[in-house]
């Protein structure tokens, strides 16, 4: 082999154009390594959100140590989970919305496709408007003053770089992930450091005394940042982990994707709180300036980097998610569409900023969805299939064994969408289910939805396995000579 056919394959290697749609990636093209995952994932979850997710903790009221506590140990949960779908991906090389067939019928996930494509577009307005305050306020710091021209010129250019990436695709997503997260893992300790020795924080001061105002704060914010931060990012794993070598082992694609989201999250969260509990307020633009006006720069840098490294993921799998319900336009045209949804959600949050401040409701809203979903689609993989899929059928019609549409599936999916918002606490009054409200404003919406959907799935399917073989005995003794 030449130094040029070196150089090509390297090239080809790392940010070739990605020609991929929805069909199993084959196993000479699965190139990606645990490592580049642990990048992605790592990137995706270097978002300024997190740090005004973790503050929440203080602001429902709970002290710092038991906000951390909470954050440390929900993510356990929430960050294992998600390493479970990764390996999916991995065993199969199919995407997560084409996955979704094995129990919802190739028809039938039509329905969790689209909500998914949907959330992705949503997510693009959230990440990219959740930062704008924060540039404007880091560049007025640095004597550039431009109102509300400059807050759209910003959003222009975050806009302009995330979609380009995800355009390109895989390759791209990967090679961007490994040169700037290293960087901005960098930032984000020299970050900390400064933090946590310019502020002085108080460890156990809380405003919620009473047990049960403890319990409803503790459950709200393991919706919020505990538990749910994992959840919301369980339809887009598949969607990546299918890259991943073949030979790479289970233990290796869990580890790596689990710990890419668990050491940013948790991180950046602890340091969100101990800023709030340093008394600084909760206002995101106020904490971070408060306690880096020093080093506005790298902070400039670290924050413009966040919203493009969890938006390129949105973008790729919102265009994943449209080919799998069956929109038959090229990939990358239909992340062009994605872009220009998304650019008008941003539009929107940024006219209607009280739209958007209710984050929380947000992550609330999308849990409903997501909980009952992801449990429906764990039990049929692990459980009923026992983590093998049969890959060639979730292109045709026999998908799922009850036909097209699994109505089965998706009636688990409405009465588990059901008793989540049911056990729901949001902060609008839509958003407040009745268990939640008569047990003291408590948020379980994740458990009831996942613990109802997965529950009745797997009935459902253990009696729908029974009643064949129970017609097969009826009809062999009615065939028997008395
Ligand atoms: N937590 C998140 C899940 C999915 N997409 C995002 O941008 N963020």
């Amino acid at each position: 082999m030449s130094i040029n056919d070196l150089a090509g394959s390297e090239t080809q290697g790392t940010s070739r154009f990605d020609e991929h749609g929805i069909e199993p990636i084959p196993h000479t093209a699965r190139d990606s390594t645990p490592w580049q995952q642990f990048w992605i994932w790592s990137g995706a979850n270097i978002a300024p959100i997190n740090w005004v997710l973790g503050a929440l903790g203080v602001t429902l009221g709970l002290s710092l140590l038991e906000t951390l506590a909470v954050i440390a140990v929900g993510n356990l949960a929430g960050c294992a989970i998600f390493g479970l779908f990764n390996v999916m991906g991995h065993r199969t090389g199919v995407n997560q919305m084409v996955l979704s067939r094995a129990p919802f019928g190739r028809r039938g996930a039509v329905v969790p496709g689209v909500v998914q494509g949907l959330l992705t577009m949503g997510w693009v307005g959230v990440n990219t408007w959740v930062v704008l305050d924060l540039v404007l306020a880091v560049l007025g710091q640095m004597g550039i003053h431009g109102g509300t021209g400059l807050k759209y010129l910003v959003a222009a250019i975050i806009m302009v770089v995330q979609l380009g990436l995800a355009l390109y695709g895989f390759y791209a997503i990967r090679t961007f992930e490994k040169y700037t997260v290293p960087i901005t893992v960098l930032v984000m300790m020299i970050m900390t450091v400064l933090a946590l020795g310019q502020a002085d924080p108080s460890w156990t001061a809380a405003t919620a005394t009473t047990p049960a105002a403890k319990i409803t704060a503790v459950t709200q914010l393991l919706t919020a940042i505990g538990i749910g931060w994992g959840i919301s990012w369980l339809p887009y794993s598949a969607d990546y982990s299918r890259f991943i070598k073949v030979q790479a082992s289970g233990r290796s694609v869990f580890w790596s994707t689990a710990l890419g989201t668990y050491v940013p999250t948790v991180w950046l969260a602890a340091l969100g709180a101990c800023l709030a509990g340093a008394g600084s307020g909760t206002d995101p633009s106020g904490l971070v300036i408060d306690a880096f006006g020093v080093m506005a720069i790298p902070v400039l840098i670290l924050i413009m980097h966040g919203p493009v490294a969890t938006n390129i993921l949105n973008l790729y799998s919102c265009s994943l998610a449209a080919l799998s319900i069956g929109v038959r336009i090229k990939r990358w045209k239909v992340t062009l569409i994605a872009g220009t949804v998304a650019s008008a959600v941003l539009l929107v949050f940024v006219q209607a900023d009280s739209f958007a401040h209710a984050f929380d409701q947000w992550m609330g809203s999308i849990l409903v969805w997501i909980s009952p979903w992801a449990s429906i689609v764990l039990v049929d993989f692990f459980i009923l299939r026992r983590g093998r899929a049969d890959v060639p059928s979730l292109y045709r019609d026999d998908a799922s064994p009850y036909g097209p549409v699994n109505h089965r599936a998706l009636i688990s999916l409405g009465l588990g969408l059901i008793a989540a918002w049911s056990w729901q606490f949001g902060t609008v009054p839509a958003a407040q289910g009745p268990i939640a409200r008569a047990l003291g404003e408590t948020d379980f919406s994740w458990l009831s939805g996942s613990l109802v959907a997965g529950g009745l799935y797997y009935l459902f399917a253990v009696r729908g396995r029974r009643r064949p073989a129970g017609v097969q005995d009826v009809m062999r003794e009615a065939a028997l000579p008395r």
